[in-house]
């Protein structure tokens, strides 16, 4: 099994590679949906969040309101932390057992953790390589106000709550740039994708010799 890293900054297109790299034959697991399902109603880290945050996070039926909870915790850099102290434990313990899972039971398969928070959480770790999504900053910015309806200000407050992407590109082993158009990031994705395919084959035949 071979797993490949995909992070990026936020809107800089993770989840459009991850969304090529499926039609490519990979199996995608996306720590934004694994972190949802970690904070449902019950799950110990909802109930860890309402200790902490409070009743003013939930929705009438008990789920996490996420507009009120990601207002406060993107414009208070420790509400932010104790947040990720909740949350990423939980989401890296479903990330090992899944990757378990496939090991045992798809050890062919090439796997794409898609990981906004790869490098600050230490998910990397995980990761046989890394890959990072590029945007430059004006594109990524102007493709976060449009998809999320939001102010320059909250965009940029989004931003600043993660690594440099400049920092994430210099510790990947391949950057796709995302800047341009679509085809062109279909093009690179799909270059690398059957470059570490072939790695990954020429490493196993060696072992086999
Ligand atoms: C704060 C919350 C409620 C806001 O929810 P919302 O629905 O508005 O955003 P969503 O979860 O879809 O995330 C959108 C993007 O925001 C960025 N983001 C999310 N969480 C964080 C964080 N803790 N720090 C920095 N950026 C983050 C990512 O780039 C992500 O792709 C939510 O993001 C959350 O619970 N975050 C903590 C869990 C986490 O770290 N998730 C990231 C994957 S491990
Ligand atoms: N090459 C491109 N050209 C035009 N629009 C694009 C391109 N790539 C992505 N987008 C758009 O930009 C937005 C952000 O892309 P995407 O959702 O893939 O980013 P992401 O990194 O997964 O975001 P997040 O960090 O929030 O999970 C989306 O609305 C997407 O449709």
């Amino acid at each position: 099994m071979r797993v490949i890293g995909l992070t990026g900054g936020i809107a800089s297109g993770k989840s459009t590679v991850s969304y090529i790299l499926k039609s490519l034959g990979a199996v995608i697991i996306d720590a934004d949906k694994v972190a949802r399902k970690v904070v449902e109603p019950g799950q110990p880290a909802w109930q860890d969040i309402v200790k902490e945050f409070g009743q003013q996070v939930l929705n009438e039926d008990m789920t996490i309101n996420r507009e009120v909870l990601g207002k406060l915790v993107f414009s208070d850099q420790s509400l932010l932390a104790k947040l990720n102290r909740i949350t990423h434990p939980r989401v890296i313990e479903y990330f090992r057992e899944e990757l378990a899972r496939m090991a045992r039971e798809n050890p062919e398969a090439v796997v794409v953790l898609d990981v906004p928070l790869l490098f600050e959480s230490g998910m990397y770790r995980l990761a046989d390589e890394i890959w990072v999504v590029w945007a430059d900053e004006k594109v990524q910015l102007e493709r976060l106000m449009e998809r999320e309806g939001f102010t320059p200000e909250e965009a940029w407050q989004r931003i600043r709550a993660q690594m440099p992407l400049e920092e994430k590109a210099r510790r990947a082993d391949r950057v796709i740039n995302n800047s341009g158009t679509l085809d062109e990031t279909v093009e690179q994705t799909t270059r690398f994708f059957y470059e570490t395919i072939s790695a990954h084959d020429d490493k196993i035949k060696e072992k086999k010799r």
